[in-house]
């Protein structure tokens, strides 16, 4: 199956449970979700005027929101003549559950990368069993409830992003039905904001939370 690929890039993941561990993103391009503070709304449309060669997203994009597609013969292909040596895939976006990722992970797997996918929680998660899944809730979004609670329990992780308490009442109310065992639950300061990383850092030590912060955006990577 073929996918719409924004960039693709070696970094340093720099969110939730694996920060700090070096990872090869694939970034999707298309996401409805609008969310008002998302750092990617480049990604948001897929535009047939930017439609572009497969070569030329195996590098950073960043502002355009160009796209090709691809799929996960074609990414282990380029991963290769790049020379990357990492060992582990993250696949966002965008939002990356628009696409039935169920190819492409097992692609991935069955070429010896561990692979995470992050998602918003809006659309069915479809992929290999023994993918690492963090959900990123988008509350009161497209998508319902329903959707969001299927996400919710295939989730490895929960890594949710504040700036204000009304945002942490709402995870509240969005988990209480949820059997939480095995899952971590990370809060992630929006935008860096200095009140936002105060108010996740009390909140994460008072519940045994993780503190997730975009540590690429400090260290000035992609
Ligand atoms: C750009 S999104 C792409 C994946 C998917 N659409 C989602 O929202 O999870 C990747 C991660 O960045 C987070 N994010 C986006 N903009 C942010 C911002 N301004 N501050 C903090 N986190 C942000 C999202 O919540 C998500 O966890
Ligand atoms: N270094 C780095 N880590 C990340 N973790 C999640 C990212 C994302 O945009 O999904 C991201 C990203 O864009 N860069
Ligand atoms: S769901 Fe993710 S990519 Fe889409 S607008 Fe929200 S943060 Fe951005
Ligand atoms: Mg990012």
């Amino acid at each position: 199956m073929n996918y719409p690929v924004n960039e693709v890039f070696e970094t340093i993941q720099g969110e939730g449970c694996f920060t700090g561990v070096p990872a090869l993103f694939v970034r999707l391009q298309g996401c409805p979700v609008g969310c008002a503070w998302c750092d990617t709304k480049q990604t948001w449309d897929v535009l047939a005027d930017n439609k572009v060669t497969p070569e030329q997203v195996i590098t950073v994009d960043g502002t355009i929101g160009r796209w090709a597609n691809h799929d996960g013969a074609s990414l282990i292909t380029a991963f290769k003549a790049k020379g990357f040596t990492a060992k582990h895939i993250v696949l966002t976006g965008g939002e990356p559950c628009l696409y039935d990722l169920t190819d492409i992970t097992h692609d991935f797997i069955a070429a010896g990368y561990s692979v995470q996918i992050e998602t918003s929680g809006t659309f069915e998660v479809k992929c290999h069993q023994d993918v690492w899944v963090t959900v990123s809730p988008k509350i009161n979004m497209k998508g319902g409830y329903k959707v969001l609670e299927q996400a919710l329990i295939r989730a490895n992780e929960i890594k949710h992003p504040i700036a204000t308490q009304n945002h942490i009442d709402e995870l509240d109310e969005l988990l209480a039905d949820i059997d939480l065992s095995g899952k971590t639950i990370c809060l992630q300061p929006i935008s860096q904001k200095v009140r936002a990383t105060e108010l996740a850092m009390k909140t994460c030590i008072a519940r045994n939370w993780r503190l997730s912060i975009q540590t690429h955006k400090y260290l000035n990577i992609d």
